[in-house]
């Protein structure tokens, strides 16, 4: 770290050694302010139904001064209309400023921004300039639902703070080590490679964290390990990772492919869009928001919240009980083919909102599986902790784990290590 003594020369004032990671989202902005001599964090937040009525910013500062510093301690809530991602990042900003975290501090090294997709050119974490903004923008169509609210974070950001670095970390980066074999689809080579089709994967901050994470777990280097990562949050995704590297993920050209998801359908048989074009009369922008808005979890039952839909459950229903066992089902089919992809595993993990916190999922998703040597411990899934553990019996031949995800703690050492590079 260096330092450098202040104008009397006496106490040493350290350089900036704060990160702003932004994570926009298509209706949220998640963001973490951290100190990255320790990485602690000192101020997270959310703002989440941007563009409703009923928007909401909830805004933790974590600075510890007389309030225990725990989250929640001196957690500010408020709600009413935010219409906008730029309004959202000025809220975000006053809060900020209000606890004297203000963006204009000298302490603020850098912003990091969660990108969706990097296309090919981006496998790594980039700093913004205008020909980077133009890339990102190129690459809306492919990513509707999450570039666009990422270039407006980059942008209101760039407003704040024109002097600082912003950087782009993408999460398509960690795939771009997938072979050929799993990137490209079976389409005429030419027409795929003339418009860049093929499948780059996303979620990848939170594959390449958790198969880290989930190494150290099992006392071993990431070089060693061979990890199936399960992000089930709202949008969801498998990743086959052999030795730190993805070999194969379910997410394709854009989010839309793989598992079932809150609102996605994920994997269904292309020639469902003809059909839904030719028979149904639909158009080609009114498939994309079915497939992509209306399908899923809350299409099949109306909730795409995972608690929601397991209460339903305990209650009888059978919708919710169908949209459960369509969604286990996919998961399982996943681990199978990812378990073949990699020819040994060593862990298969659970990370993100569904994968942290909802027992059944798991217990469901591992059933049966005891000749691939995976198994759950019913008490060790129970278990609601916060930290990376292990659920699988003693005697099984392969981890099974939960691993939270932190994408914000990830983006921000990819920042800190490029602006200090
Ligand atoms: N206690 C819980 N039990 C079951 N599901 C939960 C629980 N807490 C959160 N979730 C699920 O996690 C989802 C959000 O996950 P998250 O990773 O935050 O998603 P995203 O980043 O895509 O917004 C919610 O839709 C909800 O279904
Ligand atoms: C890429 C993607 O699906 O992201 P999210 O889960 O944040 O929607
Ligand atoms: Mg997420």
């Amino acid at each position: 770290m260096t330092s450098t003594p202040n104008r009397e020369g006496a106490v040493p004032v350290t350089a900036a050694h704060r990160i702003l990671v932004l994570n926009s989202g298509s209706s949220s902005v998640k963001y973490q302010l951290l100190d990255m001599r320790d990485s602690s964090r000192l101020a997270v937040g959310l703002v989440e139904r941007i563009g409703e009525e009923t928007s909401r910013l909830v805004h933790s500062p974590l600075t510890g001064d007389g309030d225990g510093g725990g989250e929640g301690s001196g957690k500010r809530e408020r709600t009413g209309p935010i219409a906008d991602h730029e309004a959202a990042l000025k809220a975000v900003a006053d809060e900020l400023t209000r606890d004297r975290l203000g963006l204009d501090s000298p302490e603020l090294a850098a912003i990091g921004h969660r990108v969706v997709h990097g296309g090919l050119k981006f496998s790594a974490p980039t700093v913004i300039t205008d020909e980077v903004l133009t890339e990102i923008e190129r690459l809306v169509p492919v990513a509707p639902l999450h570039n666009p609210a990422n270039i407006t974070g980059i942008r209101t950001a760039q407003a704040l703070r024109p002097d600082l670095p912003q950087v782009a970390v993408f999460d398509t980066a960690f795939h771009t080590t997938m072979p050929e074999s799993a990137a490209r689809y079976a389409i005429d080579i030419e027409t795929a490679d003339a418009h860049r089709i093929r499948r780059y994967g996303f979620h990848g901050t939170s594959h390449a964290f958790v198969s880290r994470e989930t190494a150290k777990l099992l006392g071993k280097d990431p070089s060693e390990v061979n990890v199936i990562v399960l992000h089930l949050g709202n949008g969801a995704s498998a990743s086959a990772v052999r030795g730190g590297e993805c070999v194969d993920t379910s997410m394709g050209l854009t989010p839309l492919e793989g598992l079932v998801m809150g609102t996605r359908s994920g994997d269904i048989d292309p020639a469902v869009t003809f059909h839904l074009k030719r028979v149904a009369g639909m158009s080609t922008d009114e498939i994309d928001v079915l497939l992509n808005k209306k399908s899923g979890l809350v299409g099949l039952c109306g909730d795409n919240d995972m608690r929601e839909i397991r209460r339903r459950i305990d209650e009888g229903d059978q919708r919710a009980l169908l949209a459960f066992e369509i969604y286990i089902h996919r998961l399982k089919k996943y681990i199978g083919a990812y378990y073949a992809v990699l020819g040994r595993v060593d862990a298969v993990v659970f990370t993100a909102g569904v994968g942290e916190n909802a027992a059944p999922v798991r217990a469901a998703a591992i059933a049966g599986l005891e000749e691939l040597g995976l198994a759950v411990d019913a008490d060790l899934n129970a278990v609601r902790t916060d930290s990376a553990r292990l659920i699988s019996p003693e005697y099984a031949r392969v981890a099974v784990a939960v691993v939270p995800t932190d994408e914000e703690l990830e983006i921000a050492r990819q920042t800190y290590a490029l602006v200090n590079a």
